[in-house]
């Protein structure tokens, strides 16, 4: 399930939801095709040049929520949070989507907005809304695989969106379907060879 699901239900989400939003896919392979183009692969040294696509595969992981909570945590010492005193050996249950979806810093956190997590200027990223990315989880058990998982998101969605255009062929339903994690329902779409 860490792998393969997680990723591969993301990208799912991503194809779903940039069809819902095609103003949206429209801007980011506006800037994949001024900084790659077509006639080479898009690399990772690409990144630091495609911040709009960078700050839309954080929107597209928040709006996906597809691990809404994570499993099981046990307090090693007793701590504080939010005033309230959490005794040793506690058992936590984390829940992401409390802070990816009701976190007062997304601001109409059920819009696919990716500028929510860029500066004014549109090329720097906004701190504020990327320290509670916390699709990945936080601390010491902090997803092993974000690094590859961003990667792997990085290069198939870009590729896939330099050459081809995404197109519902029917009406878009997000609702999720409940599982290991949250999935989309099977849909067909149009990929457009562009
Ligand atoms: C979009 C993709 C992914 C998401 C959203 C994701 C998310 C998460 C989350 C929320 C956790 C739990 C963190 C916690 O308990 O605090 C986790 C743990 C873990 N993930 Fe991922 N993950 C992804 C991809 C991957 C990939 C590609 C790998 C491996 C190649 C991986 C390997 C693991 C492992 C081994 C753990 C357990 C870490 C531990 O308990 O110390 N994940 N992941």
């Amino acid at each position: 399930m860490a792998g393969m699901e997680t990723t591969s239900t993301t990208l799912r989400w991503a194809l779903l939801i940039l069809m819902d939003n095609p103003d949206k896919q429209e801007k980011i392979r506006d800037e994949l095709l001024s900084v790659v183009g077509r006639s080479r692969r898009l690399t990772m040294a690409d990144k630091p040049k495609l911040p709009y696509f960078v700050a839309a595969i954080n929107e597209l992981q928040r709006v996906a929520n597809m691990l809404p909570f994570i499993f099981f945590h046990r307090c090693t010492e007793g701590t504080v949070i939010g005033g309230k005193f959490i005794p040793e050996d506690t058992l936590t249950f984390p829940q992401i989507f409390s802070v990816m979806k009701e976190d007062a810093v997304f601001e109409r956190p059920e819009e696919f907005l990716p500028e929510r997590f860029l500066a004014e200027d549109g090329k720097t990223v906004n701190r504020a809304t990327l320290e509670r990315m916390v699709a990945f989880g936080l601390g010491k058990r902090q997803c092993v695989g974000e690094g590859l998982a961003r990667l792997e998101m990085f290069l198939v969605l870009g590729s896939i969106l330099l050459h081809y255009r995404l197109e519902p062929t029917e009406p878009i339903d997000m609702t999720p379907q409940f599982g290991q994690v949250l999935n989309p329902k099977p849909f067909k779409c149009r990929v457009a060879p562009l």
